[in-house]
């Protein structure tokens, strides 16, 4: 205690230690002596444990300006956050999500990206709508050209302009769980400066929506089922709606159902009716009914969710789970209905197959099937398309009118559909494939190499690819090459002598008797040489019938593939698109100008709501 005497008590102090004892009377001390002394006391213990060694003291000093420099870190990026949100929109776009696909669009259309952009990582898909090539501004018209998009590399800065407003954009990968899969999920975020509203966010949304939209008019999205989610796996380009050689009439009136349906939100709304409409494509195989889908899909711009009711592990509840995720506006597509069921798609018909459930057990019931089409969620704009080969043995309460509206019954081809078919092959503008392996030119790739070794030794085109395809082969002709050669680009046909070969090719097609399918194949194998065509399809049309009979007499096939269609369901008759004539009649539905009729609501084909479901 020695040392704490050193220090002189200071003139505050002193008035202070008076104040003190004035206002506390209970200490019972007096001034000056007693407390003087107390207070000298308190005030060198203080003094002498607040003058530490100069190191020491240097040492507080450090840590107390580390720890403000420490706060500092939290509490200017906080600030700096405060001041962004004031003038920045942060918006993120997660893979999986649309929107991500729309900003995506967005940048593979965007010039300045496609121009400037560094640090970026590379996709290479053949069916994104090819690009001007920045450096010439052209479209590339090398059709082996892939268009390259790109995005920025994960956790790097990309900076851009939108409308006069800096922004950056930068992207991170995660892993996610997904129905017990790992999936390596990517996120970009982007921030836009200067943004002193909201607006600017939705004029970007929409301006990013408007890309997307602008690229599905070229292709159209397929969705698969990942466990009880839906992710976009595959896109195809959309088909030509005159390469789909149907029925004159059938195809503009089905469109013209689905984008009515399309534009008649209100209407469904305003009388309580589920928003939905489904379509029952029936006929037998090839006649088209995948194609007619495909073809809608993109002639409407909606994506494609085929439910696979017999793939494995697809049970009543997951069916459901996956009606329910569908988006608004899509094509719900489940192809050969008749085939989930692996007994017949009858109530009545109860009768438990054990082949009829999966190794797990799961199968989906025609009850629970209806549950799914009807649902308790809101059906927004969905299209349900059924196909079936065996429309008689589909049960009438799958396919009542409130569940699939409109039938629309496809056939073998007709002599029409055949020659239609034969201008739609040979017209000059499908020659554009036929110049990639042109023989003559004997550059190029292997093949049109070995064509050309071909030619060298003197066997011209013509011969070689009917010899080929004909069957004309005899013992000592060894083809190097089976099937269909592509040897030389066609002869040229003017339209008369198109026409003229046209209805030769379809006099010998007998009416209703092939699936397009199957003429489609035969005509591939002439796919240059249509005279050959017409040359070969009796013999060809023969060996097909002969083919039949020989099969149907060991008892594989029916003498007729008419008596492969289905027949119609007990108390159903199908609805002509066009007329409301029945769609049996198909003189009725070939009438060359077939009246439009504005598409069906009457009442028999909106929703019965009142019947029960599954009974
Ligand atoms: N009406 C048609 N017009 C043009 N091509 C057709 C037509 N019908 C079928 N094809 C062609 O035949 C092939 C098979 O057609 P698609 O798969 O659409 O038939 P499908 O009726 O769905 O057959 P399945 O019942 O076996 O599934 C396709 O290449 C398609 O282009």
């Amino acid at each position: 205690m020695g040392a704490l005497s050193q220090h002189p008590i200071p003139e505050h102090m002193d008035s202070f230690a008076r104040y003190l004892l004035s206002s506390t009377p209970s200490l019972g001390l007096s001034y000056p002596a007693a407390a003087t002394d107390y207070l000298k006391q308190l005030f060198n213990l203080q003094t002498a444990w607040m003058t530490p060694h100069p190191g020491v003291a240097e040492g507080i000093k450090l840590f107390f300006f580390g720890t403000w420099l420490a706060s500092c870190g939290l509490w200017i990026p906080a600030l700096l956050e405060v001041f962004l949100d004031k003038v920045c929109v942060t918006a993120t776009f997660t893979e999986g999500n649309h929107s991500y696909l729309w900003l995506k669009a967005w940048l593979d259309s965007n010039q300045t990206w496609n121009a400037t952009a560094r640090n970026v990582q590379v996709f290479c898909d053949s069916l994104v709508p090819l690009r001007p090539d920045p450096r010439t501004n052209a479209i590339p018209t090398d059709i082996n050209w892939m268009q390259a998009t790109y995005l920025p590399s994960v956790s790097s800065y990309v900076r851009l302009w939108y409308k006069w407003h800096p922004m950056t954009l930068s992207r991170r990968e995660q892993n996610h769980s997904m129905a017990g899969h790992q999936i390596l999920q990517s996120t970009i975020t982007i921030r836009i400066y200067g943004a002193w509203s909201n607006l600017v966010l939705t004029d970007f949304l929409s301006e990013i929506q408007k890309a997307y939209l602008d690229d599905q008019k070229q292709t159209v999205s397929i969705y698969h089922r990942e466990g009880n989610f839906w992710v976009s796996t595959q896109s195809y380009s959309r088909r030509d709606p005159t390469s789909l050689v149907l029925v004159p009439g059938q195809w503009e009136a089905l469109r013209a159902d689905a984008l009515d349906f399309l534009s008649s939100r209100e209407w469904y709304y305003e009388r309580g009716i589920q928003y939905r409409r489904g379509y029952l494509l029936h006929g037998p195989p090839g006649s088209g009914k995948t194609s007619l889908i495909r073809t809608l899909a993109g002639a409407l711009g909606l994506s494609v969710y085929p439910l696979i009711l017999s793939q494995e592990g697809m049970d009543d509840s997951r069916l459901t789970t996956l009606v329910n995720a569908l988006p608004k506006y899509c094509i719900a597509v489940m192809e050969d209905i008749d085939a989930a069921f692996t007994y017949s798609v009858n109530r009545e018909d109860k009768s438990s197959n054990p082949n009829s459930s999966d190794a797990t057990g799961k199968r989906v019931t025609l009850s629970g099937l209806l549950n799914a089409l009807d649902g308790l969620s809101s059906h927004e704009g969905r299209i349900f398309i059924a196909t079936t080969n065996k429309y008689g043995t589909l049960d009438p309460a799958l396919i009542r009118p409130g569940r699939m509206d409109l039938h629309v019954k496809l056939e073998n081809a007709s002599k029409d559909q055949a020659r239609r078919l034969f201008v739609k092959m040979y017209s000059q503008t499908s020659n554009i494939a036929l110049n990639i392996l042109d023989a003559s030119s004997g550059s190029g790739d292997s093949g049109s190499q070995a064509l050309s070794q071909l030619l060298s030794d003197g066997i011209p085109a013509a011969t070689v690819s009917s010899r080929v395809v004909s069957g004309q082969d005899n013992a000592s002709y060894n083809p190097m090459l089976v099937g269909m050669v592509h040897m030389a680009k066609g002869r040229k046909l003017d339209q008369s002598q198109l026409d003229r070969l046209a209805i030769q090719f379809s006099e010998a097609i007998p009416e209703g008797e092939f699936s397009m399918s199957s003429i489609q194949g035969f005509l591939l194998q002439h796919k240059v040489d249509p005279d050959m065509a017409v040359m070969d399809i009796t013999r060809w049309v023969q060996k097909e019938l002969d083919a039949r009979k020989t099969a149907s007499n060991v008892g594989m096939l029916p003498t007729s593939s008419s008596a492969s269609t289905s027949g119609t369901p007990p108390g159903h008759q199908d609805v002509d698109i066009q007329s409301g004539a029945k769609f049996n009649d198909s003189k009725a539905v070939a009438s060359p100008t077939p009246p439009l009729t504005p598409p069906d609501r009457t009442p028999a084909a909106l929703p019965q709501n009142s019947e029960s479901k599954g009974e």
